[in-house]
């Protein structure tokens, strides 16, 4: 007996059967059964049956939409009016008997939308092109069942049969069931949910069925038995439909209102041109893509009708790193995103974040590490040029921040510039006026006495002698803040310059003899004087400890003694 009689078999055993509690394991058994026979007459093991020919179509834009319908319909016409290409269109049926091509253009995104043959019944068991027609369909990620409003529901039921049959799932999601086979430990079931579809002992059977002995099986949902041989089976394909009824042209205005308000529903006319912008609203919504702005540090993003880049629903910064550069995922420091996928806005980000629709990302990667890897893979000049065109492409990755960043917003990520520590700046020295004065080229003088960074006086030990000045201050390259990030900050005109007050004490106690400590203080004729006189015969050393300790005697170049030893 060949697979398809055993099918019919088993599929009219089931018919035949009544549904209750004392035929509820015979009929889970059946199920189990002609899922599997399904499975072998998909999948032949022999040489296979003929090669699809003409049904080979590259994969190309964003997304692919497939039309499965019956003959007739008016799958061709729709690609047809929706796209460039022409599809043969024919009051006969079988007008169409490749697949062809065609590519719309919506909020630029390119959608390819594939014209396939009629299938008719049987379709599932290689009636007609069937068997091409359902696994192009399969790798598509919108079905759009093409019905025919004048004739009756049931083409939809048929088709859809024909689908489910061969593994496609419409419009549902996988059931949250979880089955790990193991080599020994018999079958451990549990649920975490109280099931109403089916219970342990059917479960159990469908298992033996399957000769599966030994497994992990959990239960996270209330799932029929179906939905727990489709599991197990693992090939499903669980897919989005838009059910389109074509030609509302022929049919009463009652009756469109009934198509129309049916979950998942879209009633159009090819020929007369209507609702056909719906349609489209409506794939766009069902095909769920995320379209991302990209943008260069430093740069407004280009947020134009075809700027950005179209990802699938669920797409993270990974993603978006692929779709631009396929080493740039692996070279990200971290992302900055704008927009709702975010809690606040922008926010630093990682590999795994997930972006909403519409969301502004711009992408840090590690500059040294990028050189280094062009630089392996080519000579230092081309990549250099190559790093200039990512750059120039990409933006520079280090940082954006040299552009001021004016948020009113108190709780900003940022602070002030101005209330930055020192070390996150990079001040102008503040300097002696008379050393100022003889630089200045034309040698005059502000009215208050002093530009900035000038002092009249340097040093000094307490506060009250210390003089101050404003020097101009400049945050440093990469470090983040609000406001100006060049400004003037008060400072104390005070230098260093290394002088330390106890090792010159120690030179001036053990080496004061050879005038070392006039030496390191900067006072070189003087030093030399001493050490000639060897410390002035011992009374120059003892005055100048003295003078240290008081205070009197400081280094030369009006610097101060380092706060820290
Ligand atoms: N009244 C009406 N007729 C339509 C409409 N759309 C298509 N048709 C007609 O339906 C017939 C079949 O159209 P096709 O586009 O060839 O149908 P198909 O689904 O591609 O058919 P196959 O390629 O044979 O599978 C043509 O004669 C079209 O003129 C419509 O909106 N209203
Ligand atoms: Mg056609």
């Amino acid at each position: 007996m060949g697979i398809l009689e055993k099918i019919a078999e088993i599929e009219h055993e089931i018919s035949r059967t009544q549904k209750n509690k004392a035929t509820e394991y015979h009929l889970g058994l059946l199920k189990a059964k002609l899922a599997k026979y399904r499975q072998q007459l998909l999948e032949p093991t022999g040489k296979g049956g003929a090669k699809g020919e003409g049904f080979d179509v590259m994969k190309s834009g964003d997304a692919r939409v497939a039309m499965v319908g019956f003959p007739s319909v008016g799958k061709s016409t729709l690609l047809s009016s929706m796209t460039t290409t022409h599809s043969e269109a024919a009051g006969y049926e079988f007008t169409t008997l490749t697949c062809i091509p065609g590519v719309i253009s919506y909020n630029g995104a390119n959608i390819q939308l594939l014209d396939l043959p009629g299938i008719i019944e049987g379709a599932s068991q290689g009636k007609g092109r069937g068997r091409q027609v359902i696994s192009v369909a399969k790798t598509a990620d919108l079905i759009l069942m093409m019905l025919d409003a004048g004739k009756s529901d049931q083409q939809k039921m048929l088709l859809e049969r024909e689908l489910e049959s061969v593994g496609i799932r419409l419009n549902k999601k996988p059931p949250n069931i979880y089955v790990k086979q193991k080599k020994v430990g018999g079958v451990k079931f549990t649920n975490t949910v109280p099931l109403t579809h089916c219970n342990e002992k059917l479960i159990m059977t469908v298992l033996h069925e399957y000769k599966i002995f030994n497994a992990d099986v959990i239960f996270r949902e209330d799932c029929t038995i179906d939905e727990f041989i489709d599991i197990i089976q693992g090939n499903r394909v669980y897919m989005t439909c838009l059910y389109v009824y074509n030609k509302i042209d022929q049919i009463s205005i009652e009756e469109i209102d009934r198509l129309a308000r049916k979950p998942h529903h879209v009633v159009i006319s090819c020929e007369m041109n209507l609702n056909m912008d719906y349609l489209l609203e409506k794939m766009w919504e069902y095909l769920a893509l995320v379209r991302c702005y990209t943008k260069k540090p430093g740069n407004a993003p280009d947020l134009g009708p075809e700027d950005g880049i179209i990802l699938r629903s669920g797409a993270t910064v990974e993603h978006c790193c692929h779709a631009l550069h396929r080493s740039l995922a692996a070279q990200l420091r971290y992302a900055i995103v704008w927009g709702t996928s975010t809690k606040f806005s922008p926010q630093r980000v990682g590999l795994h974040h997930k972006l909403d629709h519409e969301d502004v990302i711009q992408i840090m990667i590690l500059r040294l590490l990028m050189l280094v890897v062009i630089s392996s893979s080519a000579k230092i000049e081309g990549a250099k040029k190559k790093e200039e065109k990512f750059f120039a492409t990409y933006g520079d990755p280090e940082c954006d921040y040299d552009v001021p960043y004016i948020s009113t917003n108190p709780l900003g990520p940022n602070i002030e510039c101005q209330f930055l520590p020192d070390n996150f700046l990079d001040c102008q020295q503040p300097q002696a006026i008379s050393q100022n004065l003889q630089t200045n080229s034309n040698g005059s003088v502000n009215s208050n006495g002093k530009l900035p960074g000038e002092c009249l006086k340097m040093g000094g030990a307490r506060i009250e002698d210390v003089e101050f000045t404003d020097v101009i201050c400049q945050v440093l390259y990469c470090i983040p803040c609000r406001g100006e990030r060049q400004f003037l900050r008060k400072t104390p005109c005070i230098k260093y310059t290394g002088h330390y007050f106890l090792s010159t004490l120690l030179y001036s106690v053990l080496l004061g003899v050879a005038g070392v400590d006039r030496f390191c203080l900067g006072y070189s004729a003087m030093a030399v004087g001493k050490m000639m006189t060897l410390g002035g015969f011992g009374i120059w050393w003892l005055v100048d400890i003295f003078l240290l300790i008081f205070g009197i005697l400081l280094p030369a170049d009006d610097s101060n003694w380092e706060p820290y030893y």
